[in-house]
């Protein structure tokens, strides 16, 4: 099988295929069309958030990939996230991105952030206070979140439900109080940040890991990381196939994002199956990493919040 084609197993019995299309900071007139691309070239898995601003313009572009008799819905696997704002209002969360993707379900509904911000601040995504800093609700709790998102899987609107930006600290508080295991925990990973022992955990309580900025997001800085040029050379491949078929190695689904058609096409159909050495190459540098507290995380925005990160604290 073309490691393009690979799928994991989901907790619920459903398939999540290994590749995704990533579309945060996918801007407005290029999204739908980067989608719709994407979807042609073979992708069959969408990421997106409703804080991202462009449910809208996804489900347009899902909306003319169905049209077109490219796809059925069916064979798509699609992921929103709840955001911060909402948890206080989940099922005003779901039905808000349903209703701006055009969709009648998810096969994926992740809580973004293990934190809620103020529903009723000065803004309806990112409320401030007065000295600028989010507005964050300290006293309500992310399992609290859970438990209504556990709420919403009868309705048959959610597929399954999971979380994402989750370390092991807040998956110990959750887990012990939720009814259904999270499906997945989408981190930031790649050989920059290996998150060894989330991924393990996650492994051990069968939460599917997605990586998200395996390239290490805008503009991709990990192309040039010496040890992920040697393996592409040695194998005749591209910096951005070593980056991405490394989380297929894994066990892991990979999003990445891109508004080039050329790129979209690529960064599918140049991914490759790497051998243990190729493996081993990438641990030594992300081991090395790590013993010098190198380790880089692209994604840390202001929270403010200790996130039981272990490169954070
Ligand atoms: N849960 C969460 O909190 C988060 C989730 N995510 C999800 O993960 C996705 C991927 O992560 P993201 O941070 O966007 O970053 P990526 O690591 O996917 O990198 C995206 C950048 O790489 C460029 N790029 C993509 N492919 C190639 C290629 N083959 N050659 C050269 N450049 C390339 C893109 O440019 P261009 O588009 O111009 O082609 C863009 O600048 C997000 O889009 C989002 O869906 C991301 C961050 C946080
Ligand atoms: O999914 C991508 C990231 O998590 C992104 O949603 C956040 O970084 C957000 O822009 C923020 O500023 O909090």
């Amino acid at each position: 099988m073309a490691a393009a084609d690979v799928r994991f197993k989901l907790n619920t019995g459903a398939e999540i295929p290994a590749l995704g299309l990533g579309t945060w900071q996918s801007g407005p007139g290029e999204v739908a069309n980067a989608v719709q691309h994407a979807i042609k070239a073979g992708y069959r898995h969408i990421d997106t958030a409703l804080c991202y601003g462009n449910e809208h313009e996804v489900g347009q572009g899902i909306k003319e990939a169905i049209d077109a008799g490219i796809v059925k819905r069916e064979d798509l696997f699609v992921t929103t996230k709840l955001w911060c704002s909402f948890h206080d209002r989940v099922e005003e969360g779901l039905e808000t991105s349903l209703k701006n993707l055009g969709l009648d379900y998810l096969d994926l509904f992740l809580m973004h952030w293990p934190l809620a911000m103020n529903s009723k601040g000065n803004h309806n995504i990112f409320p401030k206070l007065p000295d600028g800093s989010r507005d964050i609700v300290h006293s309500h709790s992310h399992v609290t979140t859970w438990k209504s998102l556990e709420k919403l899987v009868p309705s048959g609107k959610v597929k399954a439900i999971g979380v994402s930006n989750y370390s092991v600290q807040y998956l110990e508080e959750l887990l012990p109080q939720a009814t259904i295991t999270p499906a997945a925990n989408q981190i930031e990973n790649h050989p920059s940040l290996p998150q060894q022992e989330i991924v393990d955990f996650c492994n051990k309580k069968g939460i599917h890991i997605t990586a998200y900025s395996p390239l290490g997001s805008t503009g991709s800085p990990l192309f040039t990381a010496a040890p992920i040029v040697e393996v592409a050379q040695k194998r005749g491949v591209t910096p951005a196939t070593v980056l991405l078929s490394w989380h297929i190695a894994r066990g892991s689904s990979v999003l990445a994002k891109s508004v080039t058609p050329a790129r979209i096409e690529a960064n599918r159909n140049d991914l490759v199956h790497l051998d243990a050495e190729d493996m081993a190459t990438i641990k030594k540098y992300s081991d090395d990493l790590t013993a010098n507290k190198k380790l880089q995380r692209f994604v840390f925005p202001p929270f403010g919040v200790n996130f039981g990160f272990p490169d954070k604290v």
